[in-house]
């Protein structure tokens, strides 16, 4: 599985409807355009109608009265997030795209208690990168959303991963938690928490998916690194999902990724009643198109 055919996949789902939160940034306007062109997905476009108008004639004039886009006009990017999410919580669409509006904007509509999207369950990021070299898809959670995760977040943020692959095919995932070290170090808060959370998977209290940890990034994806340590363990080496400590680490880890290894991503917001494509300004219009290929497949209508 690589990322392109991620988007055929979400080509294949039907009648896939996403609602845009604050539609006026050309990125998000271009990926739409690509998004539309390949008969993914329908999209209703909340935020200020005369830019939308102004940058699809300018940008991706192929779209201009499509059949597939919706305009629907909000008075400001606030009241656009609130518009979007509405219309998800009232099931006119089955997934949320952030455009030029603050990611915690965009958030707060989302965690919104009478009108948000909350579930109950923790909400988390989970990016899939496809890295030059490696011959599968690497899951990174969580890199934008949670600060500094608790043990019980650390399941939630979990189980929202493996929910995340499995619904693209990546099924009974292999997570590692990483950490500095492989052994457990009561100094290291990270640790500790690996071997929890590998101890709550062993017991069956974490389901769906093999958890071992701790494990450092190394002997999670490469086997002549784990080999060197001597580690045994059905993760090392081949982890689908890899669970950061913190935002921090995670952050860091995904525009590593980005900038260094020069590897693609698509990434979601899960856990919430659906899922949420909250790329940043910097972007591609292709990662942005990933991201709303993997939202389309995790949707769960
Ligand atoms: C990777 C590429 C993209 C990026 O680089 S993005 C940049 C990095 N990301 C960020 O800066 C965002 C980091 N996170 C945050 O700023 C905050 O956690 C976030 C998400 C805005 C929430 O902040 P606040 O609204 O201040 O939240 P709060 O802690 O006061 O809580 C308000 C209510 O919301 C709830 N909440 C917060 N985070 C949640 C979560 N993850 N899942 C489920 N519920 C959550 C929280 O429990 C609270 O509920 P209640 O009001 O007590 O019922």
């Amino acid at each position: 599985m690589n990322l392109q055919s991620l988007v055929e996949k979400a080509t294949q789902k039907e009648h896939s409807v996403v609602a845009v939160a604050a539609a006026e940034d050309k990125e998000v306007l271009v990926a739409v355009g690509m998004a539309v062109e390949k008969g993914m997905a329908e999209f209703i476009l909340f935020g200020d109608k005369e830019k939308i108008e102004a940058i699809i004639e300018e940008s991706v004039p192929k779209i201009k009265s499509h059949d597939a886009i919706k305009i629907k006009h909000a008075a400001s990017p606030q009241k656009a997030a609130e518009l979007a999410v509405k219309a998800v919580r009232e099931n006119e669409a089955g997934a949320l795209m952030k455009g030029n509006v603050p990611t915690a904007v965009i958030l707060k509509a989302v965690l919104n208690k009478e009108w948000g999207l909350r579930t109950g369950n923790v909400l988390s990021h989970v990016a899939a990168f496809e890295v030059p070299n490696f011959d599968q898809l690497v899951f990174v959670t969580d890199a934008a959303m949670n600060i500094t995760p608790d043990l019980n977040q650390k399941t939630q943020i979990i189980e929202n991963a493996v929910k995340t692959a499995s619904s693209i095919g990546v099924t009974t995932p292999k997570v590692a938690p990483i950490a500095a070290v492989e052994t457990v170090n009561p100094a290291m808060q990270a640790t500790l928490d690996a071997a929890a959370l590998t101890a709550m998977n062993n017991r069956g209290q974490i389901k769906g998916c093999i958890v071992d940890g701790p494990l450092a990034l190394d002997n999670a994806i490469s086997h002549k690194a784990a080999e060197h340590k001597g580690i045994q363990s059905e993760v090392a080496g081949q982890a689908d999902i890899l669970l950061v400590p913190n935002i921090e680490t995670g952050n860091a880890l995904y525009k590593s990724l980005i900038y260094f290894a020069k590897a693609k991503v698509g990434a979601v917001i899960a856990g919430a009643k659906a899922p949420i494509v909250l790329t940043s300004r910097a972007d591609s219009a292709e990662s942005k198109l990933y991201s709303l290929a993997l939202a389309i497949c995790s949707a769960s209508k």
